[in-house]
């Protein structure tokens, strides 16, 4: 069987799920921040961007007939509807960074998680719970990006995101933010050895994703 896209130029792909609140994208910023060889996919999304995110920084904003034609040119890699918006991991964008050498998270719902899944086998993937709804809801409010009938949208769609989690090879809760951090920081150490070594077997994906041979292997 053909093996993950990760694998060909010895770069990893992680991905990372976790309902709204639960606290992934702190957890990915602190762990990014100490690791330079660590990057995160930047997605497209039809989503209003909240008070304090840049275009091109946490998403790539854009309209729905925008993200339709790009999703109809097969931009993404995989994409899914969440909360009533559109999400999606751009292809070129998410290959050019694993050729460059860098292990690469996704962040992204369970579907799209599947998605990845599917397509590479040998992804690692990892969910992040949080320690009860009420924290999640606490962690909503205390966050005050979204409206109240946003945050009840999220709430309400935990519990069915929360269900898929025994899909996934890891899941760490967090409660405490340093514990989780070093859990997830151990997680994607071990899975970078796992993935590099699986690298090493699999350089007849290099043609079929169009990925320059590398010479670190
Ligand atoms: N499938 C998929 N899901 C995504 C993507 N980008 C973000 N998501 C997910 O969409 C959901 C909503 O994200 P967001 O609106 O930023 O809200 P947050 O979860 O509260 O930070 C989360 O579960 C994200 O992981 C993507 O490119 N693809
Ligand atoms: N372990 C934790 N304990 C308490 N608050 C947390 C913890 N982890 C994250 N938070 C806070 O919860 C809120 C939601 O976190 P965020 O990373 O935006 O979640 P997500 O990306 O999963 O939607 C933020 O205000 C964040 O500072």
């Amino acid at each position: 069987m053909v093996q993950p896209a990760q694998a060909v130029s010895g770069s990893s792909l992680i991905t990372v799920t976790a309902p709204s609140g639960a606290g992934k994208s702190s957890l990915l910023a602190a762990l990014i921040q100490a690791d330079s060889s660590l990057r995160l996919s930047v997605s497209h999304t039809t989503r209003q961007p909240r008070p304090g995110e840049q275009n091109g920084r946490e998403y790539h904003f854009t309209t729905v007939d925008d993200f339709k034609k790009r999703l109809k040119e097969g931009e993404f890699l995989e994409h899914a509807e969440v909360h009533g918006n559109f999400y999606g991991t751009s292809r070129v964008a998410v290959l050019n960074q694993l050729n460059e050498g860098y292990d690469t998270i996704l962040e992204i719902d369970w579907q799209g998680a599947h998605q990845i899944r599917r397509l590479f086998p040998e992804t690692v993937s990892i969910f992040i719970l949080p320690p009860s709804i009420t924290a999640l809801e606490e962690r909503l409010n205390k966050r005050g990006q979204d409206s109240q009938e946003i945050i009840k949208q999220r709430i309400a769609a935990a519990d069915e995101e929360i269900r898929h989690a025994s899909e996934f090879d890891y899941v760490i809760i967090n409660n405490k933010f340093d514990q989780a951090l070093s859990k997830l920081a151990a997680i994607v150490q071990t899975a970078r050895c796992r993935l590099t070594r699986q690298a090493i077997k699999n350089r007849d994906l290099f043609e079929q994703f169009g990925i320059n041979c590398c010479n670190n292997q």
